[in-house]
């Protein structure tokens, strides 16, 4: 069992045993965890508490030079890396690369930001007074992640967090040990003080829990439910909480859009990563004239998709990450059935060479927005097609939904086009691109039950990551 805990800068193991298998092929154990507990909370707590003040106060420049050390150890191992979150997380090379380069790219933008740190100084209303506006780190940051980018979501939060002066303590998904494990390898190695950036392997309900108990403030990433659950257990303790959360991602096709491109835009929006994505595009929301034309165009390319081995060279899509998600994604498959939405392609579970996770890529089309296959977050390779008569009815539909975190539209109108980037409402906005591939230094995230509290990503990361002190001196 391995000791993959990160605990004052010291790997320490746990009682209970985690047995982590590729999703790609089940018959390859990977590894086998020894997952913490609440004492392991407690002392990763109190590592941290021990290391943080003075990591608060270190000079910006030795934080600097951490987040740039651990920005080169992503980009040295970038390989390496992707061959483990591909075995373990099921996406293929050239996705799992790219998250690798992305995470990378993000703790060297942070090694910049922990340099600007902002400041500003105001004014008094009375005589001889100035008024100073200054940021401290909040204290210890719990980070609870997802399995769907097990690298890229925890670095936009860990590079922020420490830049600006915080302990982390970082709970990632369970299902994704191997990866979170190469990740803390590589903090551990650059020269960040023991302490100030601990690891815990452990499951949601029972470490998360804990971490939330005592941390001073919670980013996560993950489900609504979830999210929501724990934005109540945060507010009971008066700390405060960021919200990453679902997404019932339209994207609007109108009659005016280029239809090839619409196309190959619908089909990576929702099919490319398996559709595990809070950005997917799952609900195809596309106007009478070009309706019929690009239901074909979609069902032509998704058949063309290589759904395959996630280590495999030539595949486009990888399996689903486990049987929890394989069952729902098929679940909900059964419930669009039942609902009369026509099944364009796909539809089914595939037994390919490996026994893995595969579903095929599937389109539902004839669907409404009523629908619960049209109100649900899926998270799997499930999209489906609701057809409408205009862009105004199209906007409608876009914004009928409990979720605001992307949205899209595929138009050469620039009035349609500025309109729907004012009236839709989600916290992204996307022009003849798909919902889904954001860059990394700009802010992320969404309105509505898709995000709660301070934006994460670019400069906007340091409102959550510090706290403002204002000081007044009498000159
Ligand atoms: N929008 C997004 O980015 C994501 C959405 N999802 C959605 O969530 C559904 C379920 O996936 P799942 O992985 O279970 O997502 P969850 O939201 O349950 O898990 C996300 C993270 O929260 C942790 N967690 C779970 N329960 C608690 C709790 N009570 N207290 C503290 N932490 C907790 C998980 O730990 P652990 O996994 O170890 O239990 C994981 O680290 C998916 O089908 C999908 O719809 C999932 C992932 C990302
Ligand atoms: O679309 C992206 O690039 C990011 C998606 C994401 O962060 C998520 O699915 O959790």
């Amino acid at each position: 069992m391995l000791e993959k805990n990160l605990i004052g800068g010291n790997w320490v193991g746990g009682a209970q045993a985690l047995e982590i298998r590729n999703p790609s092929d089940l018959s390859d154990v990977i590894a086998t965890y020894g997952l913490a507990g609440k004492g392991e909370v407690e002392a990763a707590f109190a590592a941290a508490r021990k290391a943080q003040p003075a990591w608060g106060r270190a000079t910006l420049e030795q934080r600097s030079l951490v987040l740039e050390a651990i920005a080169r150890g992503i980009f040295d191992n970038k390989d390496r890396l992707a061959q483990i979150l591909a075995r373990e997380g099921g996406k293929t090379v050239p996705d799992a690369l790219g998250e690798v380069m992305r995470a990378g790219h993000i703790a060297r933008f942070f090694a910049g930001e922990a340099l600007r740190m902002p400041g500003e100084k105001l004014g008094s209303v009375r005589p001889n007074v100035d008024v100073e506006i200054t940021r401290d780190p909040v204290g210890i940051v719990g980070l609870i992640t997802p399995w769907n980018f097990p690298v890229a979501t925890p670095m936009w939060k860990i590079a922020p967090a420490l830049a600006f002066g915080n302990g982390v303590v970082w709970k990632p998904s369970e299902k994704t040990p191997g990866i979170s494990v190469a990740i803390a390898e590589i903090v551990a190695a650059s020269s960040i003080p023991a302490g100030v950036f601990n690891l815990l392997i452990g499951a949601g309900p029972d470490v998360g829990a804990a971490v939330i108990a005592n941390a001073d403030a919670i980013s996560f990433t993950g489900s609504s439910t979830t999210g929501r659950r724990i934005a109540v257990a945060c507010a009971e303790r008066l700390i405060r909480c960021q919200m990453e959360m679902g997404g019932k991602n339209p994207l609007v096709v109108l009659d005016d859009a280029d239809l090839e491109l619409a196309a190959d835009i619908a089909v990576n929006g929702a099919f490319f990563q398996q559709g595990q994505r809070c950005t997917a595009s799952s609900r195809l929301i596309v106007t009478n004239g070009i309706h019929d034309a690009f239901v074909k165009a979609c069902a032509e390319r998704i058949a063309k998709l290589r759904v395959g081995h996630a280590l495999k060279a030539d595949t486009q899509i990888g399996p689903v990450i486990d049987d929890t998600q394989f069952r729902k994604n098929l679940g909900y498959i059964d419930i669009a059935k039942g609902e009369n939405a026509r099944l364009a392609t796909g539809g089914e579970a595939l037994e390919l060479e490996t026994k893995g996770y595969y579903l095929a890529p599937t389109l539902f089309a004839d669907t409404t927005n009523a629908m619960r296959i049209n109100r649900e977050e899926v998270f799997g390779p499930v999209a489906t097609v609701i057809r409408v008569a205009d862009y105004e009815e199209a906007l409608a539909v876009a914004n009928d939904t409990e979720y605001g975190l992307s949205a899209g539209v595929c138009t050469t109108s620039m009035k349609h086009a500025r309109h729907f980037q004012r009236n839709v409402e989600a916290g992204m906005t996307m022009l003849n691109l798909p919902t889904a591939g954001v860059d990394y230094h700009t802010p992320f995230g969404g309105r509505k039950a898709s995000s709660y509290g301070p934006r994460e990503q670019g400069r906007y990361a340091v409102e959550f990551y510090t706290q403002i002190k204002t000081s007044y001196l009498l000159a």
